[in-house]
Order: C-alpha cells, then structure tokens, then sequence
C-alpha cells in the first residue's frame, strides 16, 4: 500500500499516546538536554561568548553563532499542540506555567540546569532553483544570510529521539540583514496550524510545539487593503509580534551544506574542507543515525546519505502532492536535510486543482504546485554538488554518488506514479486514465481535496463528484457535454477499479470495493488547510479571540476522519467566489 510508504517517517508514536506525561515541569525538561550541535561542531571565533550578537555582521567560519533571543514584550498564550506534547510526554499545563512561556516567548536567562542560558543561530547559502546567489546578504559576500529570526533554544533526548527546538521570530541574529528579526501573529498562526496539520496528514515536516503572542509589542508589514484585488499589498499595516516553536530532529537545510562547500570550493579559509565533512556528518548523526552505521567510512556514509535523502525528498514532494500543498519558495535554505517540509511561509493548500498553483506572487512557476518535483531535482543537485568535494579521493564512491544524482527524475517519477495510482485506488498507474483526468481537471475546474474525497466512496455516478465542481465558465457553457466527459471517465475508472488485476485475480489477493474505499480514504484527505479558514481564525486572534485558532487546530488534526456534521458543512466546502483572487487569501506577497 503507497501509503505506508509514503508515510515512513515521523509517524505518530501510538502507543506514548496513552502513557501519562513524564514531563511537568521546565526543569524536568531542562533534564534531557543534550546539545549536540554546539558540543560537536564549530563555533564562529568572531562571536560574543554572551550572546549579545544582534547586529548584522559577516560569518566567514564556523557552523553557528550563539546567539540569545530577544523575548517578545508582554507575552500571552496563544496555543500549543496538544498532539505534539503528548507524544514528547510533556503535560499540557505547562505550555501555561510562567517559566515554560517566559522561556518560548524568548527570555532564556532563567533556563534551569543543565539548560544552557543561551542559543544558537546558523548560517546557510541561497540558491534559487539550483543557480546560486550571494548578493542577497547585505555584504554582498553570502556571509550574512542565515538564520535571521530563527534561533534555537534547545536540543533534548525525549523519549531516546533528539529534538532540536527553534523559535521562529526570536529576534535579531549576525544574520538578520538589518531586519527586525521578528514574526507577525498572522505568519505564526499560519505556520503553527499547517505543521501540525501536515503531520495528521502523514507528510515528514517540523512540528509546532508552542506560540506565544506580545500583548504590546507590533512592527509593521506591508499587507493587503480589505478585499484588495492588487497582486501586492497596498498599505503597511501594524501587527502583533509572536513567538513561535518549532521543532525537528534538526534544523539543518541544503543551503547549510551548500555554504561550506562553496567555502570549500572558493578555498575561503584552510579549515573548509574539514567545516563542510562535519556538517555532514553531524547531519547524518542528527536525521540518518537510524539508516547509516556509524561505522562505514565517510565516503560510504556520503554515498548512503544521498541515496537516503533521494529516497525522502522525492517521497516528500509526492506527498505534497499528493495532499495538494504547494511549498511556494523551495529554495536550498527552505529544503530541510532530513527530508521533511520547512518553513510554512508563503505555502498555501491549491483549492482548484491547478498545476501551476503558487499562492506567492514572488514565487514564480518554478516553484508552483506540479513544478515541485523539479524544484526538489534542483535542490538535490546543490546537495550533491555540496557532498561531492568529500570524495574527491574516492572514485568509486564518486561515481555511485553521480548514478544517485542522475536517477533522482527516475526515482521522482516512480513516486510520482505510485502516489496518483494510490489516490485513484489503483495497484499501477495507468497512463492515460491519469491523463485524461488531469485534462478535464485542468478544462473544467475542480476542487482537488473534494474531487478525490468523493472519489474514494467509489460513486456510481458523477452525482456526488459534482460537489466538487466549481461552476466555471466551461462547465456552464455546456454541462451536458461536460457530464457526459466526465461520465465516461468515471466509467474506465470504475472498470479499473472492478477489474481483477487491482481486485486481485484470486480471493486472497482481492480488495473489495470496501477496502478500497478504505484505502482511498487513507490516502485522500477530507480536510485541507484552505487560506480562507485560517484568514478570520488570525484576524479573530489579533483581537484576542482564539477560539477559531482552536478550532482549527481540532479540525485540521484530524484531515482524515469524517467529522461531525457541522464541522464537514463549515470545512467540507468549495471556496466561496468573494474569496476568489482576493489579496492575502488566494495569493499573497510576504509571508513573514
Ligand atoms: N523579519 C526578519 N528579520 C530577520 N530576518 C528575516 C526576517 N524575515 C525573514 N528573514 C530571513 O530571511 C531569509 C529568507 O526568509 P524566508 O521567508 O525563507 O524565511 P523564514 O520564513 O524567516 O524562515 P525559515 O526558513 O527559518 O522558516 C531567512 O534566512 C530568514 O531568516
Ligand atoms: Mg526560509
């Protein structure tokens, strides 16, 4: 079953769901840490011991920078996941207790014991679509882009799984480019409900532990006009700052590997060369210890690294797929090593089925929804091009190294294949059928979450596929004609699904109807995270109000479960036309 597969990492740990919670308090948690990163790799010599790094500043070596947050004015909850907690064990009271909130809301100074009073934040390169850049840095050299707002706080063993946890919005680093280092409530909404929604929906991604919003403290973003029809924001507008926290096995990017091996390259300082073989091989420690054996030689490591990290991007990219996500800005620097989705900002969940669906004006085609599969190629050949100094010496690793590059479009397709073969319930793809579904998709607009939802209760007719049609011109010029279309297509679909080869030709093998309607509902899910769910939950918070933001939280954790009545008529539902090309609700500029 595709999906199994599809779903091999970061699934969620059933049986810790029923344990009692062995974490209570902060300093129970201060207990597990254990902080790999900066007791294994480079510390950045120019760095101040304290922390106090807040200007802009060039990083020419090291891996990190330590680097305190600046907590946010006037903290007050906003929400953790309940989910996430109880997998870590931590009890939901202390997402609420004074010394957690201070510490998440950015003050670190009273962190007990053996938690360090003091974070880190990393550099990392940008590459866009596989061409490099370094004159995004205010030095123009690439060594001031990084982690601008991300700061990390901690990494503990819970549960003999290591985590890492980051603030996002914590303040300046030596990497902010003059910017003010923080994030908006609007943006920490957006991410805290889509990573956790991510997860129910089986796809790898970071987790959301916390978010915490300043009663006091606002910066300014340019941002839509109500209703505004204009593809940039027309106005600044005032919004709370927020903290929230993120959370991985590691935080580690393509982009990080792309930096030191652009040191390497350019011969930038003598240690380079040794700088980029511990990234890596701290990343294989941090997100591939269960796959790689400590120890193989580092040229055998590299090797399996890349085809492992092959193997998890490509079935990432199926899964955003598969799942109707559109990542938005796939760059090198938002390409998370260990395989799983990072950086919820100017993502959106495509509605209409649309393959060139980019919610981010700035974003271009090259990173729409059905690009993603080359996006991800480009990222994977930066990570290659960053592993390939390591095996300078090392021909025939080189090579096996150079075959896993040149299969990635193969291994993609693959995937790619079995995720819409799994979405039509079917054991193999069937070329044409899929075809002639993503025409019509294409000609006459349906709604992709409903369209396959409806699907996988195996309709007889097109009757309930219907819901998921939005009355666009095409179909209303001649729906008789289009019925008929669609008709015939759920007809080859429906012998295909009675047929014996995905039946199964004997008994044993045969999946009833039932099971494959079962199947299908594993795989297609009943709610996405649509903009105009999130827009009021965030508007409503802004005013203090967080019960949509609840709401959601319950809803979308749920993406696969037939919900009660009420919440399937607020949330199982085609996007009202006044929301249709709206700013800041079909589409978006900034995200931060
Ligand atoms: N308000 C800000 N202050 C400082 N740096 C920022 C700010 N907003 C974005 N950046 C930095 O600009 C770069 C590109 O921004 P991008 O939108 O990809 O990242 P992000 O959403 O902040 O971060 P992440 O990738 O960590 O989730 C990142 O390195 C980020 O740290
Ligand atoms: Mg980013």
């Amino acid at each position: 079953m595709p999906t199994t597969e599809h779903n091999q990492h970061h699934t969620p740990d059933v049986s810790s769901q029923e344990t009692p919670p062995t974490v209570t308090t902060l300093d129970e948690l201060g207990k597990l840490a254990n902080y790999s990163l900066m007791d294994t790799l480079n510390c950045d010599p120019d760095a101040k011991a304290n922390g106090a790094d807040h200007a802009p500043r060039q990083v020419f070596t090291g891996h990190y920078v330590p680097v305190n947050p600046t907590p946010i004015k006037d903290p007050e909850y906003v929400a953790h996941s309940k989910d996430f907690f109880r997998e870590l064990g931590l009890a939901d009271s202390i997402a609420q207790s004074d010394d957690f909130v201070r510490m998440f809301s950015g003050d670190i100074s009273q962190a007990p014991a053996p938690m360090r009073k003091v974070g880190w934040a990393c550099g990392y390169a940008l590459s866009i679509y596989g061409t490099e850049y370094t004159h995004q840095c205010p030095f123009q050299t690439g060594n001031g882009y990084g982690d601008g707002r991300a700061v990390s706080v901690l990494e503990a063993v819970i549960k003999d799984r290591r985590w890492e946890m980051q603030l996002k919005g914590g303040g300046r680093t030596p990497y902010c480019r003059g910017a003010d280092g923080r994030a908006v409530l609007r943006s920490s909404i957006r991410e805290f409900l889509a990573q956790e929604h991510m997860h129910a929906l089986g796809v790898p991604t970071s987790r959301a532990l916390s978010l915490y919003v300043s009663k006091t403290e606002k910066v300014k973003r340019p941002w839509y006009s109500e209703g505004s029809r204009s593809k940039d924001p027309d106005r600044l507008i005032s919004e709370a700052v927020a903290i929230s926290t993120r959370v991985a096995p590691s935080f580690i990017r393509v982009g990080q590997l792309e930096l030191f091996a652009r040191r390497v390259r350019k011969q930038e300082h003598p240690k380079a060369m040794q700088e980029l073989e511990m990234i890596v091989l701290h990343l294989i420690d941090r997100e591939y210890g269960d796959v790689i054996d400590t120890r193989l030689t580092t040229a055998e490591k590299v090797v399996l690294l890349a085809r492992e990290f092959r193997s998890r991007l490509t079935s990432l990219v199926a899964n955003w797929i598969r799942v109707g996500y559109c990542q938005g800005n796939f760059n090198g620097d938002n390409c998370a090593a260990g395989g799983f989705t990072l950086d919820y900002g100017p993502f959106g969940f495509c509605e209409v089925f649309d393959p060139q669906y980019q919610p981010w004006t700035g974003g271009g085609h090259h990173f729409s929804f059905l690009n993603q599969p080359v996006a991800a190629e480009r990222n994977f050949h930066m990570f290659w091009a960053a592993l390939r100094p390591l095996l300078a010496s090392h021909p025939d690793s080189l090579e096996q190294l150079d075959e896993i590059r040149s299969g990635f479009a193969d291994v993609m397709q693959t995937k790619m294949e079995a995720m819409w073969a799994a979405k039509l319930g079917l054991d193999t793809f069937h070329p044409a059928l899929f075809s002639e579904l993503e025409t019509l998709m294409v000609e006459m607009p349906v709604d992709y979450t409903i369209f396959f939802r409806e699907l996988s209760s195996l309709p007889d007719d097109i009757g309930p596929l219907q819901k998921s049609f939005y009355q666009a011109s095409s179909y209303a010029a001649d729906p008789e004609e289009m019925n008929k279309r669609w008709s015939q297509w759920l007809a080859k679909w429906t012998s295909l699904i009675d047929s014996p080869s995905t039946t199964g030709a004997n008994a044993a093998q045969s999946r009833s109807r039932k099971e494959i309607s079962r199947q299908m509902k594993l795989v297609n899910p009943k709610y996405s995270l649509r903009e105009w769910f999130v827009v009021p939950a965030y508007q409503q918070a802004a005013a203090g109000n967080y019960s949509l933001v609840r709401e959601l939280q319950d809803v979308m954790t749920q993406p696969y479960a037939e919900q009660p009545k009420n919440v399937e008529d607020k949330y199982y539902r085609l996007k009202p036309a006044e929301f249709c090309e709206v700013g800041g609700l079909s589409y978006y500029s900034c995200s931060s």
